[in-house]
């Protein structure tokens, strides 16, 4: 269950990344539309087929990150959107670019800031202002070396040019900086709230299990147990019956009144454990009120139902209910047993399990009577 919610999330990141790429992709088609009008400008101060060839491998760059994403070679990453390299690489294939275009360049370095604005939301401020330098240090150099090499013409705009990156990508620092306190503080929230909503999750089935069990001895309480009970008869096949039996244990005002009622309850609680041990996983014990228990065997047949509630009479019968003077002899209980049909009415059949079981007592007790059967 765990290894498909994680395979989900997985398959829902890396399409995440994948629509993430693809803007990156659209704004390389952009950059390389935008390559070509200064081609056609005469702003290029190379030959055409110089921007072809970077285009080209661009074009490569791209491919391999695909690769990645496709394949995802990507998750092997700390980083798994790989952010860091793509932001690197379209620096470099930038630079590259405005390394040809001599005075153009500056009208140019807005692009900078686009690329960079791939990382502003998801690179830690430090990562994202290593970008930053490399950004500012690749733009001043290409017009350091042109100086250098005494072909840039206007010194003077080049450096007001690389000033006004300078204080775009020192605002743009701190924008981010700001950003990754606001997303920590969320993620902080976030973890709070999880913790409050599995503590009320847990206090949710601290109350249900409250409101479906019994006290004293730990089985289903009476409202649960109707529950469970319509809700097999809904699951009931035609031709399929469940077991149902009402369990009255005999005389037990007697044993009230001679060893008291705080014996009465532990053999309550004796018969609890008896009938737990006598029933299998999926059988269905509640407490039905006082000293009456009931019983229902779900998808059963009314031989194997017979027979398990006589096993519970005879275990009962042979208990010894510790730490009392309570002695086997006193123990008994008396059954009412009764057949469920998919779409039987459980009240009905309740009252035919209660007829039985009177019939039981009527009978001298320390029996198992059946409904079914009857005259
Ligand atoms: N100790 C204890 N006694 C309880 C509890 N609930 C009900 N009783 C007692 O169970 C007794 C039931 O007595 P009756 O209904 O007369 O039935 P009985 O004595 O078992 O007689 P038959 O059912 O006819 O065999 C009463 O004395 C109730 O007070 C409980 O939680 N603890």
């Amino acid at each position: 269950m765990g290894v498909m919610r994680d395979d989900g999330a997985q398959q829902a990141l890396q399409l995440l990344l994948l629509k993430r790429f693809g803007m990156a992709a659209g704004t390389y088609a952009l950059a390389l539309l935008l390559t070509w009008l200064t081609v056609v400008g005469g702003f290029y101060q190379a030959p055409a087929s110089t921007a072809v060839a970077s285009g080209g491998m661009i074009v490569g760059s791209q491919l391999v990150f695909l690769y990645f994403f496709r394949s995802g070679l990507n998750l092997r990453f700390e980083d798994p959107s790989l952010t860091e390299p793509q932001v690197l690489v379209g620096l470099l294939w930038l630079t590259y670019f405005l390394a040809h275009l001599g005075e153009a360049r500056g009208s140019l370095i807005v692009l900078y800031i686009l690329v960079l604005l791939f990382a502003a939301f998801s690179l830690r401020p430090l990562v994202f202002v290593r970008c930053a330098a490399l950004a500012f240090c690749s733009y001043a150099g290409l017009n350091l070396w042109d100086h250098f090499n005494r072909v840039l013409v206007q010194p003077k705009l080049a450096l007001l040019e690389a000033c006004v990156l300078l204080v775009m990508l020192v605002w743009m620092s701190l924008f981010v900086s700001y950003l990754y306190q606001m997303r920590q503080r969320m993620r902080q929230r976030r973890f709070a709230l999880q913790a409050h909503q599995e503590t009320l999750r847990g206090m949710m089935r601290q109350l249900e299990d409250l409101a479906s069990t019994d006290e004293l001895t730990g089985l289903f309480n009476r409202r649960h147990f109707i529950k469970l009970a319509e809700a097999d008869i809904r699951r009931l096949r035609p031709g399929h019956r469940s077991g149902l039996a009402l369990i009255d244990l005999d005389h037990f005002k007697r044993i009230n009144d001679v060893h008291g009622h705080a014996t009465g309850d532990l053999v309550l609680q004796c018969f609890a454990s008896i009938a737990r041990g006598c029933l299998r996983e999926g059988d269905i014990l509640a407490r039905y009120g006082g000293e009456e228990f009931v019983l229902l065997l779900p998808d059963t047949e009314p031989e194997t139902f017979t027979a398990c509630c006589e096993r519970l009479r005879e275990a009962f019968a042979a208990a010894e209910v510790p730490d009392t003077n309570v002695d086997a002899s006193q123990l008994s209980l008396s059954v009412g047993m009764t057949l469920l049909n998919a779409n039987d009415d459980l009240e009905a059949a309740l009252q035919h399990a209660d007829e039985a079981l009177y019939e039981a007592k009527r009978s001298g007790r320390n029996r198992c009577q059946a409904s079914w059967g009857r005259v």
